[in-house]
């Protein structure tokens, strides 16, 4: 068994009767570090992520739980993918997104992503009766770069 990186503790696996939450692009830098929260709570963590690379996730989570993990690679566009995905979890924690730039490169795909994706996560949360969706914002909100911090002023002029 491999662990964490910088001496993390290692969260236990899940057992066979935690209830499963579906975590949309888990792959990355924060749903890597949710799927540990979710597992040191408890929870059977499922995953949905246009990349298999399970690297950051065994850094973050250690190795067996990289490769233990519910690991579906799919495209958040995609609704029969998703909704495969989703299947027996009880709620969806939606982290797959584009970021600004990747917006600005390909308008068109940011759209689909960011909007559309999102939209597919409701659809199939109601569709499902799930308990609740959980999604995240934007630093971009918070406006222009440069700042220290946010502020009330800078939330009204934001970048994305
Ligand atoms: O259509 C898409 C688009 C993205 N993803 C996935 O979503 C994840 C996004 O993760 P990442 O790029 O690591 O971004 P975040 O988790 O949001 O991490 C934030 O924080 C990191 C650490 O500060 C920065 O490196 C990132 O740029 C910043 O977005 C990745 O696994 C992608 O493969 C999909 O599954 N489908």
């Amino acid at each position: 068994m491999s662990t964490p990186m910088h001496d993390l503790d290692v969260p236990p696996l899940p057992s066979s009767d935690a209830p499963k939450v579906l975590v949309t692009g888990a792959a990355g830098f924060i749903g890597a570090w949710t799927l540990r929260a979710l597992l040191f709570e408890g929870y059977c963590p499922v995953v949905f992520d246009l990349k298999e690379d399970r690297r950051l996730v065994a850094d973050i989570c250690g190795s067996d739980a990289a490769n233990m993990l519910h690991w579906h690679t799919g495209d958040i566009r995609n609704m029969d993918q998703l909704q495969a995905a989703a299947m027996g979890t009880e709620r969806i924690i939606h982290l797959a997104g584009m970021l600004t730039p990747g917006c600005r490169a390909n308008p068109r795909l940011g759209a689909e992503v960011n909007l559309i994706g999102l939209l597919n996560v409701f659809a199939i949360a109601q569709t499902l009766h799930q308990k609740g969706v959980l999604y995240m914002s934007s630093a971009g909100v918070y406006g222009p770069s440069g700042a220290q911090y946010p502020s009330l002023q800078r939330c009204m002029v934001p970048l994305s």
